[in-house]
């Protein structure tokens, strides 16, 4: 799968890890930064990420600041895009199942490594259910 990860300065380690290990899985993943020491802004990151999505470049988006609030909030101006902020499996599962998310948000001061690929794996296996969902995630995107 094609996936580009963002992150902030709070999340660059994290962003490392998450990008190698989606690497060694077979995805072609597109990391649009930062670099590690320098002190961002994630509204930036954020929309970058959003842009990649929304016109396709990647099929999924992973958004990372320090609470992950922040970039998730950046990344869900962009109508084209649904990210969802989790911290644990499940809900990242029903982020697709039920909403057809197609980026996912973590926070790296909140979530460690294990747990957030844990909710990745979750994430990009789990497919969208449809049927009344989708009249739902329709009705978002006239919202
Ligand atoms: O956006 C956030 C909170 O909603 C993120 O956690 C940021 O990473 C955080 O605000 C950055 O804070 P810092 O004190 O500038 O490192």
């Amino acid at each position: 799968m094609r996936i580009a990860i963002a992150s902030d300065h709070a999340a660059t380690d994290l962003k490392a890890e998450l990008r190698d290990w989606l690497i060694e899985q077979g995805h072609e993943v597109a990391d649009l930064g930062p670099e590690p020491g320098e002190s961002v802004d994630y509204p930036d990151y954020g929309r970058k990420l959003a842009d990649v999505v929304a016109d396709g470049t990647a099929e999924r988006g992973v958004a990372l600041c320090g609470s992950g609030i922040g970039i998730s909030m950046a990344v869900n101006r962009n109508p084209a895009c649904r990210c969802a902020l989790v911290s644990e499996p499940l809900s990242a599962a029903l982020a697709r199942e039920h909403n057809d998310a197609n980026c996912i948000a973590m926070g790296a001061r909140l979530t460690g490594g294990e747990m957030a690929r844990a909710c990745l794996s979750a994430f990009l296996e789990t497919e969208f259910a449809g049927g009344r969902h989708q009249r739902r995630v329709d009705k978002l995107a006239q919202s």
